[in-house]
C-alpha cells in the first residue's frame, strides 16, 4: 500500500477555453493536514472536486486512496467526506434530525448507533436537540462536520471550512481536526487564514490554476527568500511615499503605526530603507517574513507571469 493518501500528476481542468486548473501534482501523506491556499477564484475548489471523484480532469492521471482518479470514482466518492463551502441543513430539524437523515440517505447501518457514536464523537450530543437553525456559526459547522465524517471516510476534504466563524469556534474546530488526523485521517482543507495554516502540516499555494508552492510553512518561508524590515516613526506616510517604487522594494504595507517593507533583493531593500528612514527621521529594523507577505508576493509573481 502507497504511504500516500493522495497523489495526482498533471491534473488539468478548462473550463471554455479558460484553463482553471493547469497541471497541478501534489503528493498527501496518509494522516496528514494539508492546507490548500490561493486567492479567490484560483482553482481550489475545482482541484477538491477532481480529487474526490466529482469532477473528470482533462488531462493528468494519479490515485486518491490507492483508487484511480478516473477509473474509480465512485469508490473513491464513498471513502472521502467532503465538505463544500456552502453546506446546508435542515434548519427545523434538530442536530441529531439532520445527522440521522443523512445516515438515512447514506444507507448506513445501524443508523441509530451510528448517529448516536457521531453525536458522542463530536462533543454534539448535549446539543441533540438544539434545531440546527439556532445554532451558531462554530456549532453549525461542528454539524457539517459531523455529518461528512459519520461514514467514517478515510481522507476529509474541507472546502474553506471555517470561513466566517470567529477565533475560538475556529481553534476548536482546529483542534478536531487535529484529533482526527492523529486517528489517521487525511485532511485536506482550504482556506485564507494563515494562522490556520500555520496549523497544516503542509501547505500547498495555488495561483491563477498553478500549484507554485509546496512545504511546510518553514520551507515555503525559506522558499521565499524574502527580506522584511520594519519602518516606524512619526512620518511612517511619508516613508512609504518615498518608498514605492524604491530599488529592492516589492511590497509597503502598513501595520498600525509601521510599515512592513518586504523585497527579494535584500541589499537593495536594505539600501533603500535605510536611506528613506534617515530622511524620514524612521527607524528601520530587520523583521521576520510572514506567510501572507510570501502569498501575497507570490500572488504578485503568477500574475506577472500570466500577462
Ligand atoms: N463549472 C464551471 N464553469 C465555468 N467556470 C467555472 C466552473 N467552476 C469554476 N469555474 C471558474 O473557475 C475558476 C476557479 O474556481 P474555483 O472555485 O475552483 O476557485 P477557488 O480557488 O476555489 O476560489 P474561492 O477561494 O473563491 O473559493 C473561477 O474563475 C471560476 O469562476
Amino acid at each position: 500500500m502507497s504511504a500516500h493518501a493522495i497523489s495526482v500528476t498533471g491534473l488539468t481542468k478548462r473550463f471554455g477555453d479558460k484553463t482553471v486548473v493547469d497541471r497541478v501534482s501534489l503528493d498527501v501523506r496518509k494522516g496528514e493536514i494539508l492546507g490548500f491556499l490561493g486567492p479567490n477564484g484560483s482553482g481550489k475548489t475545482t482541484t477538491i472536486r477532481m480529487m474526490c471523484g466529482l469532477l473528470e480532469p482533462d488531462e493528468g492521471n494519479g490515485t486518491v486512496l490507492g483508487q484511480d482518479i478516473r477509473r474509480d470514482r465512485r469508490a473513491i466518492k464513498r471513502r472521502v467526506g467532503y465538505m463544500t463551502q456552502r453546506f446546508s441543513f435542515y434548519e427545523d430539524l434538530t442536530i441529531a434530525e439532520n445527522l440521522d437523515f443523512v445516515a438515512g440517505l447514506y444507507g448506513m447501518a445501524p443508523k441509530a448507533q451510528v448517529v448516536r457514536d457521531t453525536l458522542q464523537d463530536l462533543g454534539l450530543t448535549s446539543r441533540r436537540d438544539q434545531l440546527a437553525g439556532s445554532l451558531s456559526g462554530g456549532w453549525k459547522q461542528r454539524l457539517a462536520l459531523a455529518a461528512c465524517i459519520m461514514h467514517k471516510p478515510d481522507l476529509l476534504m474541507l472546502d474553506e471550512p471555517t470561513a466566517g466563524v470567529d477565533p475560538k469556534a475556529r481553534r476548536e474546530f482546529w483542534d478536531e481536526i487535529h484529533r482526527l488526523a492523529q486517528g489517521g485521517l487525511t485532511v485536506l482543507v482550504s482556506t485564507h487564514y494563515m494562522d490556520e495554516a500555520e496549523r497544516c502540516h503542509r501547505i500547498a499555494y495555488i495561483s491563477y490554476g498553478q500549484l507554485i508552492a509546496q512545504g511546510t510553512v518553514a520551507e515555503v518561508l525559506q522558499g521565499a527568500g524574502l527580506t522584511t524590515m520594519i519602518v516606524s516613526g512619526d512620518a511612517v506616510s511619508a516613508a512609504a511615499q518615498a518608498l514605492r517604487g524604491a530599488p529592492g522594494v516589492d511590497q509597503i504595507a502598513p501595520f498600525g503605526a509601521s510599515l512592513h517593507v518586504v523585497g527579494q533583493d535584500a541589499a537593495a531593500l536594505e539600501s533603500s530603507v535605510n536611506q528613506v528612514a534617515r530622511q524620514t527621521g524612521c527607524t528601520a529594523a530587520m523583521a521576520e517574513t510572514s506567510l501572507e507577505d510570501v502569498f501575497i508576493q507570490l500572488m504578485g509573481q503568477t500574475r506577472d507571469n500570466m500577462r
